[in-house]
């Protein structure tokens, strides 16, 4: 089976297969199986990653951008509302500004925490100023809340699918975090448009997107 995964490489690159053939890299489907799934999932998060980190920082910045642009659009005004929203790592979308905006235009912003491996996330109010500390993985977290609901929660995907399934870091958190909130915030990915993937076979844990906004 784990050979069946290989994903194709051609030997020309730049290459515009992909857009004849929506699902030309994969080979085979990893079968029903969790376990072929988890692999198959391991192996594209590698790739996505290091697709991304090879984008240079201004191609990067003007994404953001673009990114932001669109998020305005299909979030309506912020004021009033509690935007989760995150601290980019690893080659992710940088929304840093537009957060800030968001808090100039009268809404809230908050960060996801990791407070322990295997628990849903908490998101804590943040404004520039507030102090910031180094959590699990060193990704910087709001050092105190409050600890808020909130109304639209801004997913970092690796992947995406056209079903608006996320292919995440693979801790589980995002869906563990959703599948809690006593009020369904808008859920609304965000990623590159080179991160799409015919499919990331989701499976009965994962929860889909209600909009994915690419650049
Ligand atoms: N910027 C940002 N912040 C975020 C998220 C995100 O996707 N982006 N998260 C969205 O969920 C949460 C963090 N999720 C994460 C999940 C796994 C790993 C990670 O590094 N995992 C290790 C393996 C860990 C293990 O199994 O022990 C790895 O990939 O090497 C990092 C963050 C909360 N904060
Ligand atoms: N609601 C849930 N309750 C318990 N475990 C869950 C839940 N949702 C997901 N998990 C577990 O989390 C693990 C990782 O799932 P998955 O591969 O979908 O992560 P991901 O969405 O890519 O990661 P992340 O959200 O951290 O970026 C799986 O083992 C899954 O069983």
């Amino acid at each position: 089976m784990a050979d069946k995964l290989e994903t194709s490489e051609y030997a020309s690159p730049p290459c515009f297969m992909h857009e004849l053939a929506a699902d030309f890299r994969t080979v085979a489907s990893p079968s029903d199986s969790w376990r072929d799934v988890s692999r198959w999932r391991i192996a594209e998060r590698k790739r996505l990653i290091d697709e991304r980190l090879a984008l240079d920082a201004d191609e990067r910045q003007a994404k953001s951008v673009r990114i932001a642009g669109r998020l305005d659009t299909v979030i309506g005004r912020p004021s009033g509302r509690t935007v989760g929203t995150y601290w980019p790592f690893r080659g992710e979308p940088d929304l840093r500004n537009w957060g800030i905006k968001i808090i100039e235009r009268g809404g809230r912003i908050a960060l996801p925490v990791v407070i322990q491996k295997g628990w849903p996330l908490e998101y804590r109010i943040w404004s520039p100023g507030d102090p910031l500390e180094r959590g699990i993985w060193n990704m910087l977290v709001p050092s105190r809340g409050p600890a808020v609901l909130p109304d639209v929660v801004i997913a970092p995907v690796v992947g995406f699918d056209d079903a608006r399934y996320r292919l995440g870091y693979g801790g589980g958190y995002f869906d563990r975090t959703l599948a809690i909130m006593a009020r369904k915030p808008l859920i609304v990915g965000v990623g590159y448009t080179q991160s799409r993937l015919p499919s990331i076979y989701p499976q009965p844990h994962d929860i889909g997107m209600d909009v994915i906004v690419t650049d």
